[in-house]
This record gives structure tokens, C-alpha cells and sequence, in this order.
């Protein structure tokens, strides 16, 4: 069994500052469930697993935290394990063994009736097939966790019009969802999991039968809400460009177990093995690589006084200030600290770097070994 990588450190004891925790997560499907865990059978691929037992290994010992106002993707092909996963963490799905905490309450241990209380009040979920009620209007729809938690008409009523207002939907209150766009009902299905105002929002593939178009509108109306919101979020799905577009970090499931977490910079800069190396070999790295990951001190007889760029901003947007002078960029932290300099060799030579590898491909061969400075953090010029 590999050991998850985790560009961002994570200890897996209980997090303080974690909303939610995963600990040695499992969902073994089949009768001879129990008879994995704990045995050596846990230790094998979850093929060999099947052929010997005929138990399917869904989720495998995973565990990691997500912090308030994150938004936590979990990527993976088809079967990794995903939907499993977000199904254990809100006990749709019985968990085999592991803990789950939500704000240090456990979930695993819940009674049903608090499960209840904290699916109506504290999680809410947004699937790919939007789950509405036919026959009810979009307002009633909107409204209707408030209704199972008994709040009051004017209340519900008053709630799921300003949500159905902030997802771009006002004047469709008293349509029904057959009369709107596949993108309008999920925006709907969007203003239903805000109105109970929940801590945590769970999207399953939320996107995936949309059309492009409309799925990037999607895509930016969920990153401007959770700028306004700070809901802390987890965001399952398959497509790499949706989790580097929303998530701030990501994690990489394969056959059920987590391969590596990391920020998007992360996952493209430093790719844990071939699987994720794969996942994002088509990535540009100029888009999603920062100034943070080049910077590097200055060099002798440098020029110190370029254009300074704050050390989120992405090498493409860096070009520009870098082609107005000679003197490379000074990146700047908080408090406009100068954490480092990036000039013109540096950025050519992350660009080369990519061009290489797209040759290497193009020839059907391995891309270069990776030398100094071909990563984020390396240094570079040294
Ligand atoms: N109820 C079930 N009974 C038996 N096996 C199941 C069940 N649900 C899922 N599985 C198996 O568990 C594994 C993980 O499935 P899961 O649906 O979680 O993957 P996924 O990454 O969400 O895939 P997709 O993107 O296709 O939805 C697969 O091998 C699947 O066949």
C-alpha cells in the first residue's frame, strides 16, 4: 500500500483548527468486508483483494483535514473512490471502520437523530442530478430544508428569496424547475444547500452533465460565493481544470487511497509520483505556478529595484512587468516584504522546461530528468 504523499504537512492526529477530519477512513463493500482491516489482506490491491475475497475496497485508510473556508477538492478517474468517500463522510454510506469529525464532534459516533440535526443544519449537499422536487416551485424548493427544520413560512420564504437573488435567479422564484436550464437548476440546487446556512457545503460532481459553457459560469459562481461566504467546501470530481479552477487544495485519490494533497502550485510543481505526473502533464505551468515558487535571492550585481508583484500572482501575469525593464521582479509578502526576485532567465527557463517536456512527449519518450530550478522551491540562478 503507498503511502499518501502530502505536499502540505498534515499530522493525523485530531487538527485543532480543522473543521472537518477524515482518520483511517475504510469502506470495504461485500460480505467479507470484515475480514480485511487488520488482516494482511489490507496490504494488497484492491484487484487482488476482490479476486481473493470478493470484497471491493472503495476507501482505503484515508484521513486529512480541511479548515474553515477551504474549499478541499477530491479528484480521481472513475471508481477511485470519491463518491464513496463523500457519502461516508456524511453516513449516506456506513463507514467500514475510521473516524470522521466535524467540528471535533464525532461524526461516526452520531445517534441518528443528531445525524439528522447536523445533515439538515450543518452540511448541506449538491449532487450532479439536482435532486428538485417536480412539482414545486423554485422558491418552495429553495425553501424546503428551512421547512424540514421548522422554521416559519414569512422566515423560509423571505431566506429563499434573497439565496435564489444571490445565485442570479431572481424573477424564476415561482417557475418550475422543468421550465429552467440544466446550469439555472443547479443554481437552484445551489441557493437550497446556502439557505440552511450550513458550515460545511458537500458537491458531488456538481457540474459534470453540464455543458462547458455553462459549467465554467458554474464554476466562477461557486468561487465568487465562496469569496463572500467563506463556506468551507468539499468538491468532488473528475475534471483536473474544475479542481486547479476551485480548489485551494486537492486531493488525488487512486483505487480508493489518497496518492497526494496538495495546493494546485503543489500538484503541478511537484507531482508525487507518475499517476499525478500524468494527471497534470497537460497543465500549463506559467498559469499556475506564482512568483512565491521562483523567487530566489538576489544575484550578485542585480538590480533591486523592479516592479514588485505580490508572491500569489501567477508567472503569465509576471511576463509583462518583466518585459517593461531589465530588473528582474521583486516579489513581495505581507507587509510588502521582499521575499525574493524572479527575472527574465528564470521565467524563460520554467517555459523551456515545459517545452521540453512537450517535446519529449511529442517524441513519445520521458521528459528530462528534472534539474534544479525545474520546481517550485528550487533554487533557481544558483
Ligand atoms: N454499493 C456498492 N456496492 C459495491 N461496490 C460499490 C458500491 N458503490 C461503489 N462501489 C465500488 O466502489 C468503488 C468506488 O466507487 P465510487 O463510485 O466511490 O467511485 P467514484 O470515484 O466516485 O467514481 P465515479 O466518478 O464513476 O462516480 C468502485 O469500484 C465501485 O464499483
Amino acid at each position: 500500500m503507498n503511502s499518501p504523499a502530502e505536499s502540505t504537512a498534515q499530522p493525523h492526529n485530531e487538527s485543532t483548527d480543522a473543521r472537518i477530519s477524515v482518520r483511517n477512513l475504510w469502506k470495504i463493500f461485500g460480505k467479507n468486508a470484515g475480514s480485511v482491516i487488520g488482516t494482511d489482506l489490507a496490504d494488497l490491491d484492491s484487484e487482488t483483494v476482490r479476486k481473493r475475497t470478493g470484497a471491493t475496497v472503495a476507501v482505503r485508510d484515508m484521513s486529512f483535514d480541511v479548515h474553515p473556508g477551504e474549499t478541499f477538492v477530491v479528484m480521481g478517474l472513475s471508481g477511485s473512490g470519491k463518491s464513496t468517500l463523500v457519502r461516508c463522510m456524511t453516513r449516506l454510506i456506513e463507514p467500514t471502520s475510521g473516524t470522521m469529525s466535524l467540528d471535533g464532534e464525532d461524526i461516526a459516533a452520531c445517534s441518528p437523530q443528531r445525524l439528522r440535526e447536523l445533515r439538515r443544519s450543518r452540511m448541506a449537499m449538491v449532487f450532479q442530478h439536482f435532486g428538485l422536487l417536480p412539482h414545486r416551485r423554485i422558491v418552495d424548493n429553495v425553501a424546503y430544508g428551512l421547512e424540514v427544520r421548522g422554521v416559519s413560512r414569512a422566515q423560509r420564504y423571505e431566506r429563499a428569496r434573497e439565496m435564489i437573488e444571490m445565485v442570479g435567479l431572481a424573477g424564476h422564484e415561482d417557475s418550475l424547475p422543468g421550465q429552467l436550464s440544466g446550469g439555472m437548476q443547479q443554481r437552484v440546487g445551489l441557493a437550497r444547500a446556502l439557505a440552511v446556512d450550513p458550515e460545511v457545503l458537500l458537491f458531488d460532481e456538481p457540474f459534470s452533465a453540464l455543458d462547458p459553457l455553462i459549467r465554467r459560469d458554474m464554476q466562477d459562481e461557486v468561487l465568487r460565493l465562496q469569496r463572500e461566504l467563506h463556506k468551507t467546501a468539499v468538491f468532488i470530481t473528475h475534471d483536473l481544470s474544475e479542481a486547479l479552477k476551485v480548489g485551494d487544495r486537492i486531493a488525488i485519490m487512486r483505487d480508493g487511497e489518497l496518492v497526494q494533497t496538495g495546493t494546485p502550485e503543489d500538484l503541478v510543481g511537484s507531482p508525487a509520483d507518475d499517476y499525478v505526473r500524468d494527471f497534470v502533464k497537460d497543465v500549463s505551468r506559467t498559469a499556475v505556478l506564482t512568483a512565491r515558487s521562483l523567487a530566489r535571492p538576489a544575484l550578485p550585481g542585480e538590480a533591486e529595484d523592479g516592479p514588485a508583484v505580490p508572491a500569489a500572482t501567477v508567472v503569465d501575469d509576471i511576463v509583462a512587468p518583466l518585459a517593461d525593464g531589465t530588473a528582474p521582479v521583486r516579489v513581495t509578502g505581507a507587509g510588502d516584504t521582499v521575499l525574493g526576485y524572479v527575472g527574465r532567465d528564470d521565467v524563460l527557463r520554467l517555459i523551456a522546461g515545459d517545452r521540453t517536456a512537450d517535446a519529449a512527449k511529442a517524441a513519445g519518450g520521458q521528459s528530462e530528468p528534472r534539474r534544479p530550478g525545474d520546481a517550485p522551491g528550487d533554487p533557481v540562478g544558483a
